[in-house]
């Protein structure tokens, strides 16, 4: 059976390419999820995405992936360092996950180098621009196991 990927971004990253572009540069999201959902399938993979700005909508969307989802690709955006809802979500559904964020963190300011997600993370990927999500596409294609799914056939 396919992998199954989801892939989360959090708060203002709809806002991509035109959002600081000197720090996350000028791809848009909808590029970035296009070009994600092209590796997973060169990869025999399915992608999904969901973006949104509220943390409650990011909890239900990982709730409702339990079972069905092989990995997630989670940028958290703003919530990196202020939720432990999402990071209770992640354990929850025991589903494993990569955090992914765009620029380096940890070269700026002090309040973004500590996140709630880091040392529950299978791997975490900082700095690589939007390259960073083709990269954790590809690692759990190549890398990850194979869930047994709860039913066949759930959409995600
Ligand atoms: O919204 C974001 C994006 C981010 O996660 C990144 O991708 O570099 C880094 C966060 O600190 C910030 O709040």
């Amino acid at each position: 059976m396919p992998k199954s990927i989801l892939l989360i971004n959090g708060p203002n990253l709809n806002l991509l390419g035109t959002r600081e572009p000197h720090i996350y540069g000028h791809t848009t999201l909808s590029d970035v999820e296009n070009n994600s959902r092209d590796v997973a399938a060169s990869r025999n993979a399915n992608l999904e995405s969901f973006q949104s700005n509220h943390e409650g909508a990011i909890v239900d969307r990982i709730q409702a992936a339990r079972g069905k989802v092989d990995g997630i690709i989670i940028n958290p955006g703003a919530y990196t360092h202020t939720s432990v809802a999402i990071r209770d979500a992640l354990l929850g559904v025991a589903i494993p996950f990569i955090e992914l964020h765009v620029s380096n963190v940890h070269a700026r300011e002090a309040f973004r180098h500590h996140s709630y997600f880091s040392d529950k993370a299978a791997g975490i990927i900082v700095g690589l621009g939007v390259y960073g999500y083709k990269v954790a596409v590809e690692h759990i294609c190549l890398n990850f196991k194979e869930l047994d799914k709860v039913e066949a056939k759930a959409t995600l």
